[in-house]
């Protein structure tokens, strides 16, 4: 069983506009709407590949009955828990070269009172070799180490936990020694507070996490693929070419992918080939998408160990 748990998870409004004028009143040519969220995005990818799900979640307002909705309507395991304030509602201007433009509101922090109910609802449905995934931001004001605090729990527990975070609650959560993280390059540089220009300066950024905390490392690199970093070694890999629709949500497919690979599969890296290849399948996606089993392809993924790679600057630096 996999648990995800968003904090701060949003109801997210995709609008597709031929290009986008500051300034003017534009009219959209298409609008679309998810149930958002890094962790209910990561529930969503697993449980359309048929893996065992859940998503705990807070829910308030009409809007976070939309998110319900939405994850009623694709069959998702969920635990909403209700609480005060409205669920935020995060809107992404996509232009016809994927070119995307997000705005996302700030949200607002939990109670104590409604974090425990969420941190109850996940100890109750996971066990000893389980994960739980705490993924997303954290409301401004909501303090920096809640997801560390779910993530000791889950240990406690018995199960393994991952975090997709960033800021100051990446910052907590590293020190509370996750099993894996999932940084983007700019996450990673600001929790470490240095530049990461070249492959080679991401690889020594990851490996000085892996020696110091003994974790697994997924840094996601954009159109330039993701990197594994463990105890055993160092893989960059890249997908192939697509047509990019909608790059929103490509960091959660990879981590569920990346999960898949890992539980299903049997290794890490099999975790990098289908995590790679969910992520391009979701950004060929239009929405804050889900990679469809029939568009994902692990063949087209190409892996390499990152010692002959590195040095290579990297395309989106
Ligand atoms: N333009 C692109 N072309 C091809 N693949 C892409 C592109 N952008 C992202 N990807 C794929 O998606 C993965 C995750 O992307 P990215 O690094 O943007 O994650 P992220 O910043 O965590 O995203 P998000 O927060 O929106 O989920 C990459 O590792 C890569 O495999
Ligand atoms: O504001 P956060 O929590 O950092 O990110 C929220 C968000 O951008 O992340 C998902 C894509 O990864 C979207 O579904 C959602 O709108």
């Amino acid at each position: 069983m996999i648990a995800t748990v968003t904090l701060n998870p949003s109801l997210d409004r995709t609008l597709r506009v031929q290009s986008l004028e500051r300034g003017e009143v534009q009219r959209a040519l298409y609008n679309h709407t998810d149930p958002g969220g890094k962790g209910v995005n990561v529930a969503r990818a697993l449980s359309a590949h048929g893996v065992p799900v859940v998503t705990v979640l807070p829910a308030g307002g009409t809007t976070g009955a939309s998110l319900v909705a939405g994850l009623v309507e694709a069959g998702v395991d969920h635990v909403a828990v209700p609480v005060q304030s409205r669920t935020r509602a995060n809107v992404s201007i996509v232009e016809p070269d994927g070119t995307t433009t997000k705005i996302n509101e700030p949200g607002v922090p939990l109670t104590s009172r409604e974090l425990k109910a969420i941190t109850d609802a996940v100890i109750a449905r996971v066990g000893p070799g389980d994960w739980v995934v705490t993924a997303g931001s954290i409301a401004p004001g909501q303090d920096p180490e809640v997801y560390a605090a779910i993530g000791r729990a889950a240990r406690a527990a018995g199960a393994h936990w991952a975090v997709d975070t960033s800021g100051v609650a990446l910052a907590a959560s590293l020190t509370a020694r996750p099993d894996l993280v999932k940084p983007n390059r700019e996450e990673l540089s600001e929790v470490l507070g240095v530049e990461l220009r070249t492959l080679d300066d991401v690889v020594e950024a990851c490996d000085g996490l892996v020696n110091g905390n003994g974790l697994t490392v997924v840094c996601s690199l954009g159109p330039d693929g993701a990197l594994l970093v463990d105890r055993h070694g160092a893989w960059h890999g890249t997908g192939p070419r697509v047509q990019v629709e909608n790059t929103v949500g490509a960091g959660d497919a990879l981590l569920a992918g990346f999960l898949y690979g890992l539980t299903v599969e049997g290794s890490a890296q099999d975790g990098l080939r289908s995590g790679i290849a969910w992520a391009t399948a979701a950004v060929a996606t239009p929405g804050t998408g889900v990679p469809a089993p029939d568009r994902v392809r692990p063949d087209d993924v190409h892996i390499t160990e990152a010692a002959a790679a590195t040095l290579t600057h990297l395309e989106s630096a």
